[in-house]
């Protein structure tokens, strides 16, 4: 909690200004029923004309002074509100970008853009109003009472012996609300998701007809948060009659004694009125309470959320003795009985794997689904640390590289290509910081896919859609592997990204990348693209089989020769 609202720190005196401002318009709020009483007492009852108008003009006046401060007010606090927003903002982007892999295991999607939009928002408008009338209630409903004090003494008793009933009331339907208030957001996290993930899978949801599954899936999220935030809400509202009910029955109160008394002679009927005043302010500051316990109570779960991303510890950082000067430069490759598993299971998926790639070198990686090849893939550019044993770049720890120097050498294009929309020029350029035009037409010939993209009607300025859906499967591997190459990584690793091309379009790939880089991985189902490689890693259920030529791995290995038999028959193509 603390640590979000910390986030406030450069705009204090702002906020101290918009505070003061709200003090200006309280203090006539307060002294307005009181010279309306004096305008009574001494004006009106005295039939004084001159006296009258004295205090009306001021009264008008002070109205006027309150409602040009009321505005400046309102500027101050969005100023603050806003720019508390936007601030949080930045920091839960680069704090999300800081993240590793396992930190983001630990937060849903849907919850993270809950947590950008909803819950910032939550904040921001729960300042907004703190510095606008917020902070008003609590004081009009004290100052009402202090004033009435100054007034009549004896008539104000009557609103002492409600208050801390008031009060004690008001904090237990807080403390309520704020944990109903936390299931609302997670109901909202709920729906965001199942959008989500429909928006993202709508082709599949089409090709499968499930549609009406689909939808069934929607309105039971959809039901669930309706119902939440309406039990919550009719919790609060409950509330608000509770809390009027006794405001009232003191205001009865106040007007019956003040009736016997102004008969009695001891006290004015300037004084009954202002006081009946001051009664019907605090209700109405009391009548806030309800819509600022909901704030409030929204607003302590949606900190808490956040507080929770911020406070997140980021666990894979740069080892405090990295060298920032250390580069890679050869692209060597060594594991040394590297074992692994993921942070949220259990099971080694890499056991004791052990093999070196000599700068200059392809090798490829096969091996059948599940059996850890991407998960082999992902600890070279220190996606996440190994469990066991140590990987070694150019013979020294990877831990002793920082993860920018890492990273920026090596070339990696997931199984899955991901684009993002915009012109296929910028998803190419995206792969290097200030690339040249002519470095994005190189990195695209190399890939294959310049001349399809020249044929494309607006050429490289074609509007890519979101993720890429007006492209074919091949077209996107492509970009994607020209996004990498532009780099010119020393160590580029290809995650299964040439799975749709087709065999000439592959073997001229791979020619075209050989004098840019230093040493390719490749992840490959096919036996025909893994024979282009000067040698094979066979993973079997995490374990390293074998690794050598294809014919090595012929002669010594019963599951290669079955995987090449699977492909090819007996007789398989010299394709290389
Ligand atoms: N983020 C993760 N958290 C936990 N387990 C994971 C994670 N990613 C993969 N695994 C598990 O690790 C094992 C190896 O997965 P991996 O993706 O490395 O295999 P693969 O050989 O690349 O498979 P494929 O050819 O199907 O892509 C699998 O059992 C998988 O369930």
């Amino acid at each position: 909690m603390r640590s979000v609202f910390s986030f406030l720190k450069p705009y204090k005196l702002t906020a101290v200004i918009a505070f003061l401002l709200m003090l200006v318009e309280l203090a006539v709020d307060l002294l307005l029923p009181f010279f309306l009483g004096k305008m009574i007492d001494y004006g009106i009852q005295n039939g004084d004309l001159n006296n009258i108008v004295m205090w009306g003009s001021i009264m008008i006046a002070m109205a006027l002074f309150s409602f040009i401060t009321g505005i400046t007010n309102s500027f101050f606090a969005s100023h603050v509100s806003w720019g508390f927003a936007y601030d949080i903002r930045e920091r839960l982007f680069r704090k999300i970008q800081e993240f590793s892999f396992a930190n983001l295991n630990r937060f849903a999607t849907s919850h993270l853009m809950t947590l950008f939009t909803n819950d910032v928002r939550q904040i921001q408008n729960t300042i907004f109003m703190a510095l606008r009338i917020m902070a008003k209630a609590p004081l009009l409903a004290l100052g009402g009472v202090i004033m009435a004090f100054i007034v009549n003494p004896r008539l104000a008793i009557i609103f002492l012996i409600s208050v801390p009933v008031l009060i004690g009331f008001l904090l237990w339907v807080l403390k309520k609300a704020s944990k109903l208030f936390s299931r609302v957001q997670e109901k909202i996290d709920n729906v965001n998701q199942v959008m989500q993930e429909n928006l993202a899978g709508m082709r599949l949801i089409k090709a499968f007809f499930r549609r009406n599954h689909e939808q069934d899936r929607f309105e039971e999220a959809n039901t669930d948060l309706r119902d939440t935030t309406r039990f919550t809400f009719r919790f609060i509202e409950a509330s608000m009659p509770i809390l009027l009910f006794v405001m009232n029955l003191s205001i009865i109160a106040i007007i019956w004694f003040g009736n016997t008394q102004s008969i009695a002679g001891t006290a004015d009927v300037g004084d009954v009125v202002a006081i009946v005043n001051y009664a019907m302010r605090v209700a109405m500051a009391i009548s806030m309470f309800s819509f600022i316990i909901m704030a409030l109570s929204r607003t302590k779960a949606s900190a808490e959320r956040i507080g929770e991303l911020l406070d997140e510890e980021v666990d894979l950082l740069d080892k405090e003795d990295a060298d920032d000067k250390q580069k890679v430069i050869d692209g060597k490759v060594e594991f040394k009985h590297v074992s692994f598993k993921y942070p949220t299971s259990d099971d080694y998926v890499l056991r004791d794997i052990s093999f070196t790639v000599k700068p200059g070198e392809k090798l490829a990686i096969i091996g059948a689904t599940g059996s850890g090849k991407s998960s082999l893939f992902q600890l070279i550019p220190r996606l996440y640390d190994t469990t066991y044993g140590e990987l070694y770049i150019d013979d020294k720890p990877i831990s002793s590289y920082k993860l920018d120097n890492l990273r920026k050498s090596i070339g990696y294009v997931p199984q899955s290509p991901l684009l993002f929309s915009g012109p296929i020029i910028d998803n190419i350029a995206w792969g290097k910081d200030n690339a040249t035009h002519d470095e994005v037409l190189k990195a695209a010939s190399d890939a294959q896919i310049h001349q399809t993209i020249m044929d494309l009607p607006n050429q490289y300025q074609t509007q890519i859609g979101q993720k890429g859906v007006n492209l074919s499967g091949g077209q996107k591997q492509r970009i994607s592997i020209a996004r990498a190459l532009i780099r010119k990584p020393r160590i580029l690793m290809l995650d299964d990204s040439t799975s749709a091309l087709d065999l000439a379009t592959e073997a001229r790939l791979l020619e075209a990348i050989q004098d840019d880089l230093n040493t390719l991985f490749i992840i490959t189902q096919k036996i025909s693209t893994a024979m282009k490689a000067d040698r094979i890693l066979l993973l079997d259920e995490g374990k390293m089989l074998s690794i050598g030529t294809h014919e090595e791995l012929l002669k010594e290995s019963e599951l290669y020769q079955r995987i090449v038999e699977s492909q090819f028959g007996k007789e398989y193509p010299d394709v290389r």
